[in-house]
């Protein structure tokens, strides 16, 4: 897996993590929906940098140019709820990409702290020589984007995956490196130190689903 840790490089990027992160900004649940969302539009632009690129000739009202276009037919496909804002950051660039939702979501067992991760919604299209964008903001233990990644197969195979991700764990980060084809990226906005006994990255941000669209009730 190509891993490409955006906060490594100084960017305006890590305006918007800081903002999600801290605990008083990220309390303005529009603010929250739009930080990530702008996060989906950063990593939009630094992965399309790696896509495949055809001539296309343009007419201007002066005369004609050469422009290279995207060549590669997009698949966005993202983990219902909290992966919808991020969802909407890609869509924002890749304007024609046909999209795919899944929903996913931890079932506790008779504690907190052991959890089996429930998919009931699934709508995608054909995955056959597409490039596959999978989106969540929070790479946890990583269960969920593989029981997604898993889900997904008996759609067809696609080109190319590229993982995306606001905060990952290392341990969530060596688990998606281990399951996934070797040639697929991961564009992922900071790896924090560490997991709760709960799950949750620490520091990371506390819950992405809650912050963007209010706490839900545990059944
Ligand atoms: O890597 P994992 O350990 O699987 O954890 C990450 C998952 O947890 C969050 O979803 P959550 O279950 O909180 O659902 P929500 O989007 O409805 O809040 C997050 O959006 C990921 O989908
Ligand atoms: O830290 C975490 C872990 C899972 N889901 C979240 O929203 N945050
Ligand atoms: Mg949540």
């Amino acid at each position: 897996m190509h891993i490409h840790n955006l906060s490594k490089e100084n960017s305006i990027l890590n305006t918007f993590m800081s903002e999600i992160r801290d605990q008083v900004i990220q309390k303005d649940s529009m603010r929250f929906r739009r930080n990530i969302e702008r996060i989906g539009e950063i990593v939009g632009y630094e992965l399309s940098k790696t896509l495949n690129y055809k001539n296309q000739i343009i007419h201007t009202p002066l005369d004609k140019c050469n422009v290279p276009v995207i060549d590669d037919s997009i698949v966005l496909c993202s983990i219902l709820r909290a992966g919808m804002p991020l969802h909407n950051g890609l869509l924002n660039y890749f304007d024609n990409a046909e999209n795919a939702f899944i929903s996913a979501y931890r079932q506790h067992k008779n504690n907190p702290e052991s959890f089996d991760i429930i998919i009931e919604y699934l709508a995608c299209p054909d995955l056959n020589n597409k490039t596959l964008i999978l989106a969540d903001p929070m790479l946890a233990t990583g269960q969920s984007i593989i029981a997604t990644f898993n889900a997904l197969k008996t759609f067809g195979t696609p080109k190319n995956i590229h993982v995306i991700s606001a905060i990952g764990s290392q341990v969530g980060v060596d688990f998606v490196n281990s399951k996934f084809p070797k040639t697929t990226h991961l564009w992922i906005g900071a790896i924090d130190k560490t997991l709760n006994k709960k799950g949750y990255i620490i520091p990371g941000l506390g819950d992405a689903g809650d912050l963007s669209y209010g706490e839900k009730l545990q059944k």
